[in-house]
């Protein structure tokens, strides 16, 4: 895998605050009306999220038939989407409000419709407002599921004030039931 991402030499690493959910446990949609995570969303991808130690999370997502770029395998914007919501996730492990800067993928493997892929994600470091973070991709169900690297990210999340998304208030489709954290509307 080819990338040219490099990380600055003076990134802290936070410890990450206890009043989110332990290792083992599922995290919260940030919004019910995330394509990602939202349940508020029928035509989205519904990924699911367990923290693990540290700052890191794993995410699954089961590759629908809708989400077909090439011949039977799944579209790179899809996987793209994956990763942007995996890393903001283990962003909300800190409980600050962020949005994606800036995200590269690299694509290492076709991946069939019909797999079950999981994401681990993590918090490289953080310096002023950037959390820059990486993330990795396996099948773990599907005809060609193994431990093999099948693509990886790498992301740069800006904390955000809670009136970032205030401007965007009108556009929201309808009312959402965020049940936590927020995307702070
Ligand atoms: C869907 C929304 C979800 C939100 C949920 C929030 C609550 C839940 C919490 C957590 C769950 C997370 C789960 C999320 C999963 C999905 C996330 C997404 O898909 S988010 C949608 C796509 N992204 C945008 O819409 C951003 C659009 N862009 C902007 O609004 C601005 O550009 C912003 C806020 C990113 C930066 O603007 P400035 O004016 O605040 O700050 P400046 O001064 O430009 O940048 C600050 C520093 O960052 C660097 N920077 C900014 N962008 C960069 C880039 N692309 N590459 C490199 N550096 C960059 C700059 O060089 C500067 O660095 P120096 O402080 O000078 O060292």
């Amino acid at each position: 895998m080819s990338s040219t991402w490099t990380l600055p030499d003076d990134l802290d690493l936070p410890t990450r605050p206890d009043f989110f959910p332990a290792p083992g446990e599922a995290l919260p949609q940030h919004w019910s009306k995330c394509f990602g995570c939202g349940d508020d969303q029928p035509s989205g991808m519904a990924m699911t999220f367990i923290a693990e130690e540290g700052i890191e999370v794993s995410g699954r997502l089961t590759v629908a038939n809708r989400y077909q770029g090439g011949p039977g395998v799944i579209h790179g914007g899809i996987l793209s989407v994956a990763f942007d919501e995996t890393q903001g996730m283990a962003c909300m492990l800190l409980g600050v409000p962020v949005v994606t800067g800036h995200l590269e993928i690299d694509f290492a493997k076709p991946i069939p419709l019909g797999s079950v892929l999981e994401f681990r994600a993590r918090m490289d470091g953080m310096t002023g407002r950037k959390l820059y973070t990486s993330a990795e991709a396996r099948i773990v169900e599907g005809p060609t599921a193994g431990d093999d690297v099948v693509a990886t990210s790498r992301g740069l999340f800006l904390t955000i004030k809670p009136e970032h998304f205030t401007p965007m208030k009108d556009f929201v489709d309808g009312e959402a039931t965020s049940p936590f954290g927020s995307s702070t509307l």
